[in-house]
């Protein structure tokens, strides 16, 4: 029986339905949440937690953000879709705002990262296609989606496994590593394409000069910048994007997540001259640019501005690093390393993290564990100090009392 209405049923029963009806393909916590509000999250039995890692990064101005709850109401009320076969103010506005916050390019407008990272990955060999360039260069533990090419682009075989044979084209080169790059790019090269830090790789931040020598190797080949700013965009690292802390400007960027306070939205932004090649017909999507979700990112944006928050974001990392490094001090033989910009943290330890995040569950403080041995922690910008303190103060409990 369906209910239009929910019947506020209990974490166990909710649980019994995804056991017989939902595909098992995620690893989840055996709690069903229900509310929100900031950095608080609420579970069916009305249990409260803490939220360093909100809706896994998509979240970053918190749980139900006041302006986006508003600007969604009233246009759920007005019109609820509007395909692209037709001009919608939301949306032109939104990519204006945009292309105003990052390189003056153009908007296509989808649902999710893997979507945005697909039509970046179309839009680089359509614009290489009369040269002969198809190729698209990738970095090792890097993390692009799990649609065809966006897995494909990913160069983590433990993703590709069971599902071969990937797209043709593809190349990988090591990470931080410029040499090796330039070894990669041939005149057969579309694009490079690479986060500027690697977020699901375990938070690693790049050398200084990393980008601008990528910047070099593609314009000395005549290959197209892609930065992959899907986890890393819309003010996450104390920028609009985390390229702006470098100065270099990319071809194509990508950002989703966090693009619109939480609701589904994913967006290429392209330099004109390479956008001009998706003549239409080229690449579509339904959903993209609805106007719920061009609303959302439009009051996600104004969020930001008003509230003053990518500077905010600097002094939250900073508050961050500063806990950590003490507990550094205290427990060496743990953690072996601490990697901070702006609200996108990981902590290096030496041993499995995924004991710590069920330790941080159990004790009501949410969290997530990458690469193994890398606590990530993606907390929403609109996060108090007293907040942060609470959560590094459990944390550091369960650091402590870790057996290795
Ligand atoms: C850098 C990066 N690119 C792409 C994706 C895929 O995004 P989505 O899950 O919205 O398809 C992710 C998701 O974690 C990501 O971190």
């Amino acid at each position: 029986m369906a209910h239009a209405q929910l019947a506020h049923q209990s974490s166990r029963e909710t649980i019994a339905q995804f056991d017989r009806y939902v595909v098992p393909n995620y690893r989840r916590y055996p709690v069903a949440l229900v509310r929100g509000e900031n950095s608080w999250v609420w579970d069916a039995e009305g249990h409260r937690y803490l939220d360093f890692f909100p809706g896994w990064g998509c979240n970053l101005i918190g749980h139900c953000p006041p302006k986006v709850v508003e600007a969604v109401r009233e246009q759920i009320g007005q019109l609820i879709h509007v395909p692209n076969t037709w001009y919608m103010e939301s949306q032109g506005a939104f990519a204006q705002a945009l292309s105003e916050r990052s390189f003056g390019g153009q908007c296509f407008f989808c649902n999710s990262g893997a979507e945005a990272n697909e039509a970046a990955i179309k839009l680089a060999r359509a614009y290489g296609h009369s040269k002969g360039r198809y190729k698209i260069v990738t970095m090792e533990g890097g993390f692009h989606g799990r649609t065809f090419a966006a897995l494909t682009a990913t160069a983590q075989p433990k993703y590709h496994e069971g599902f071969e044979p990937m797209v043709p084209g593809f190349v990988y080169t090591k990470y931080d590593d410029l040499e090796a790059t330039a070894q990669a790019v041939d005149d057969q090269t579309a694009a490079v394409m690479v986060e500027p830090i690697q977020g699901e790789g375990g938070v690693k931040i790049p050398s200084p000069g990393y980008l601008a020598g990528l910047r070099r190797i593609c314009d000395d080949r005549g290959a197209l910048l892609i930065l992959d700013e899907v986890q890393t965009g819309m003010g996450r690292t104390g920028e609009w994007f985390a390229y702006q802390h470098s100065g270099v400007v990319p071809d194509v960027l990508t950002c989703a997540k966090a693009l619109a306070g939480g609701v589904a939205a994913g967006v290429m932004i392209a330099r004109p001259e390479v956008a001009e090649v998706f003549k239409p017909g080229m690449h579509a999507s339904t959903f993209g640019g609805n106007p719920i979700a061009c609303r959302a990112g439009l009051a996600t944006i104004e969020t930001i501005e008003d509230d003053g928050l990518l500077e905010r974001g600097k002094a939250i990392g900073a508050r961050f690093r500063s806990q950590f490094e003490a507990l550094r001090q205290e427990l060496p033989e743990k953690i072996r390393d601490i990697r901070v910009l702006g609200v996108m943290i990981g902590l290096d330890l030496t041993f499995d993290a995924s004991d710590v995040v069920a330790q941080c569950l159990s004790r009501r403080l949410l969290i997530n564990a990458t690469h193994g041995h890398v606590v990530r922690l993606l907390p929403a910008l609109t996060i108090s100090d007293d907040q942060i303190d609470q959560g590094c103060a459990i944390l550091a409990d369960v650091l402590r009392e870790a057996v290795i």
